[in-house]
């Protein structure tokens, strides 16, 4: 009899470990290793979803006992050998239910029970077997348990031949994606006669019939006529009811970027140094040989075009290239480079896909039509086959860590499955993380620097304003009279401006002016958070939200202030500063509606507004050739972090926005407004010395005995009572004791940063060490073991983002 080793989708300690089910005679031959099944679970019988990771044989007698799979839900596996083998090796090493690692590899919409239909794509020689099974129809439902063993073959072996096609039927997916298109309906003469009846004040009514003018027979999509031609939907409404236009709906294809919007692009000549290091990662493609490489190079050296011609020669070699991005919404430019140089081929993997759109891509992936793979953190486990190259952009950011389970690197993922496909990794950034840079030194990576701009334009000048002085001569704790005045100048001169507002470790929250109480989340110990907008305030940590308070609730005074310099706060000044200058704002607020963050700096980028104001959101890739002025307005608040990363967060940030300005021939100016003009990170940011700021940093790191001289282990304990989490941590603390060398160090157990989050009380302790082979054994014993402390959950972290 067939046994298979199922997975079962229950993410909990106790069910951690594969469980065995009899392949009934319906499924035979049917089932295989990286499929999804149907299979009753538990008392109940409940029928839940499972991989299947194992088959085996069995002799009758010892499988009378076991259950039946009930239903098998793919045609072919979902995983291969790689993903098997990458789960298991994730769940070790990060502490992880192997369900969590699985599920984190497949799209959303393959969670569950999703209907499979088999769709014929061509008639020609199809098999008479495969033809019967569609009965004269194009699509079928496939349900393996009522489909013969010979009828299933023939199917995988159509599919096998591109003569079927595999739809999941997602909820998302079966509606189909419909625009609204606008018609004119007017003609010019129509349009003008019409534009002379408005009133003057009409602005928008004005805008549009100069379109409608311009534009006679025009049929447009509503979002593309609001964002590029910047017309209201209130004009386009009022312009149906008066019978100037007409909306009707059109069924569109899903894609994830509009092709015409993209512009083809061809290689450019490599400078000499890139040429030297694109020489040096291509013929680690050539020779298939899994080497990682750090590519350091500053703000503006050319890092993206080497990625785009190493990906054409992973392409080149019939591979494919997967290039990982911080966040995808957030670099419409590298996007449109990569769609502009590769077109069809590309797949974006982004958070902002809706479930079957993600699905679609993950399909064109896994069925190899799409070869240039771009998506943010999870993309890293694309089902992609053959793998030519994998790059990290910005290599150090902290969105490449997941927090929650599995609680994995992508950079890690990146690196095993490179040794796995014989590929090389390419990290790249202008500001390496410690850890990479250390490793780079001790010849783990392989060491490659771009230390010019490209054309050796210069890097733009860095100027400190001390705000306890620029307070007193200007009276705006938000404004020095050095930044106002470069900003007016720039105005004038056309020219373009980012303005950085540093949200890291803080936030706006309400305090009583009488009293002094701060509105706080009932479940958590933090202050609720002012969402101005949605005129709420929000709990970050386990999303409370309540109406804004007109009265103290302890007092009953209406003297209520909020603190904390919101964005929109920072634009009406600005505004008030400078009346006519045209202002775009990016921040959570702004960017809620999909596709926001990309028509915002679309328009900026059209250089239809002069100043870019917003959150750390604007520090990354951009590239425009106007921008000759940046301005930090508070560059401290991130450096007030208890958190032993804070001034290296710091220093990147502050670099990396810095190097926005100047990137064309005009030449750029920084201004960095700050009330710790001596601290190193700002000294260093302000030469924008990389390399400096790594001798200092790791001398401090090498003090504090922290990482990357030390490895750490985070061991979190949440419970409902404050003493049994502490507790708790105390007795593994003393079991540790006993384990580790005298080399390692143990932390705590103390509170973590924020004591109690949902109602529950969080201490940790963290171990540093540098050499303990048992440990990892010692942990995973730990873990299993913590099932039966019924009050506390425990959670292990390898190399925590912080300590705090
Ligand atoms: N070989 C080349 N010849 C001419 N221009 C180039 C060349 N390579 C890159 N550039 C241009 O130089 C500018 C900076 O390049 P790019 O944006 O790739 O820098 P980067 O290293 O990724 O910077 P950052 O780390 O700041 O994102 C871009 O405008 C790009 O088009
Ligand atoms: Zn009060
Ligand atoms: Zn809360």
């Amino acid at each position: 009899m067939q046994v298979a080793a199922v997975i079962v989708d229950v993410p909990s300690r106790q069910t951690d470990r594969p469980f065995s089910y009899l392949i009934g005679s319906e499924l035979t031959d049917k089932v295989a290793v990286g499929m999804r099944v149907i299979v009753p679970f538990g008392r109940g019988n409940r029928l839940i979803q499972g991989f299947v990771i194992g088959i085996t044989q069995k002799p009758a007698a010892e499988t009378s006992k076991l259950k039946k799979i009930n239903e098998v839900q793919d045609l072919v596996p979902v995983l291969n050998a790689e993903m098997l083998a990458l789960a298991d090796w994730l769940a070790i090493s990060t502490f992880s239910f192997k369900i969590s690692c699985l599920q984190s590899m497949i799209p959303n919409g393959l969670r569950g029970k999703s209907e499979k239909k088999l769709r014929l794509v061509s008639l020609e020689q199809v098999d008479p077997v495969v033809r019967k099974f569609f009965d004269g129809k194009n699509e079928q439902i496939l349900q393996p348990s009522k489909t013969s063993a010979e009828t299933f073959k023939k199917l995988q072996k159509a599919r096998a031949a591109g003569k079927i096609e595999l739809i999941y039927q997602v909820k998302d997916q079966a509606k189909p994606k419909k625009v609204r298109i606008v018609s004119n309906l007017l003609t010019t003469s129509q349009a003008e006669k019409l534009k002379k009846k408005q009133r003057a004040n009409a602005h928008q009514l004005i805008h549009l019939l100069d379109f409608l003018a311009d534009h006679p027979q025009i049929m447009i999509q509503q979002s593309v006529l609001a964002d590029r031609f910047e017309i209201s939907p209130t004009a386009i409404r009022s312009a149906v009811e008066k019978k100037w236009l007409k909306i009707s709906n059109q069924v569109v294809k899903r894609t994830t970027y509009d092709p015409q919007k993209i512009t083809a692009t061809t290689a450019k000549n490599l400078t000499m140094d890139q040429q030297q290091v694109y020489q040096s990662i291509v013929t680690t493609i050539q020779q298939k040989t899994a080497v990682p490489f750090l590519l350091e190079g500053v703000t503006g050296s050319g890092k993206t075009e080497i990625y785009l011609q190493l990906m054409a020669a992973a392409i080149e070699q019939q591979q494919a290239a997967l290039l990982l991005v911080p966040e995808i919404s957030l670099t419409p430019q590298m996007v449109a480079q990569v769609v502009g140089r590769f077109g069809k081929q590309v797949a974006l993997l982004h958070s902002g896909l809706s479930i079957g759109e993600r699905l679609d891509e993950w399909r064109r992936i896994e069925d190899g039509t799409a070869t240039i793979i771009v998506g943010a953190r999870s993309a890293v486990f694309a089902p992609i086959k053959n793998l030519g190259i994998i790059i990290l952009d910005e290599e150090h950011e902290s969105s490449y860590a997941q927090d929650s389970m599995p609680r994995y690197h992508a950079r890690d993922v990146a690196l095993w499955r490179s040794r796995y496909h014989h590929c090389p990794v390419v990290l790249g950034s202008a500001t390496p993380a410690l850890e990479s840079r250390a490793r780079a030194q001790k010849g783990v990576y392989h060491w490659l620097r771009l230390p010019q701009r490209i054309n050796t334009r210069p890097l733009p000048t860095v100027a400190l304003v001390d705000m306890r002085q620029a307070v007193t001569q200007s009276h705006d704790a938000d404004f020095s009279n050095e930044l106002l005045t470069a900003i007016k100048d720039r105005l004038q001169k056309h020219e373009q401006i980012i303005l950085l507002l540093n949200r890291r470790g803080y936030a706006s929250f309400m305090m009583c002016r009488q009293c002094g109480f701060v509105l706080k989340c009932p479940n958590c110990d933090i202050s609720l958070t002012l969402h101005k907008d949605q005129r709420l305030m929000k709990c970050h940590y386990c999303g409370h939200e309540e109406p804004i308070p007109v009265k103290c609730p302890a007092c009953g005074n209406s003297k209520i202030r909020f603190y904390g310099t919101g964005t929109q706060k920072i634009q009406e000044k600005l505004q008030h500063y400078f009346p006519t200058a045209r202002i775009l704002r990016m921040d959570v607020d702004t960017t809620r509606r999909k596709g926001a963050h990309q028509q915002i700096l679309q328009r900026f980028g059209r250089h239809q507004a002069d100043i870019l104001l917003g959150t750390q959101m604007i520090a990354k890739g951009l590239d425009y050739p106007e921008v000759t002025l940046v301005g930090v307005l508070n560059a401290d608040t991130s450096l007030s972090l208890p958190d032993f990363r804070a001034s290296e967060q710091t220093f990147q940030l502050l670099t990396q926005v810095s190097g926005r300005a100047g990137r064309a021939e005009k030449e750029g100016k920084v201004v960095i407004q700050t009330f710790n003009p001596q601290h190193y990170a700002l000294q260093f940011a302000k030469t924008q010395d990389y390399e400096q700021f790594y001798a200092y940093e790791m001398h401090l790191r090498h003090q504090g005995d922290y990482p990357p001289y030390y490895f750490t282990i985070q061991l979190a304990a949440n419970a409902v009572s404050e003493q049994a989490a502490i507790k708790y941590l105390f007795k593994i603390m003393q079991e540790l004791k006993t384990k580790l060398s005298p080399e390692a160090k143990l932390l705590g157990p103390v509170p973590q940063m924020v004591l109690r989050i949902k109602n529950q009380y969080r201490y940790h302790l963290i171990i540093k060490f540098k050499h303990e082979p048992q440990l990892m054994e010692y942990l995973h014993h730990l873990l299993e073991t913590s099932q039966r402390q019924k009050n506390v959950q425990l959670i292990i972290i390898r190399e925590p983002m912080s300590f705090i």
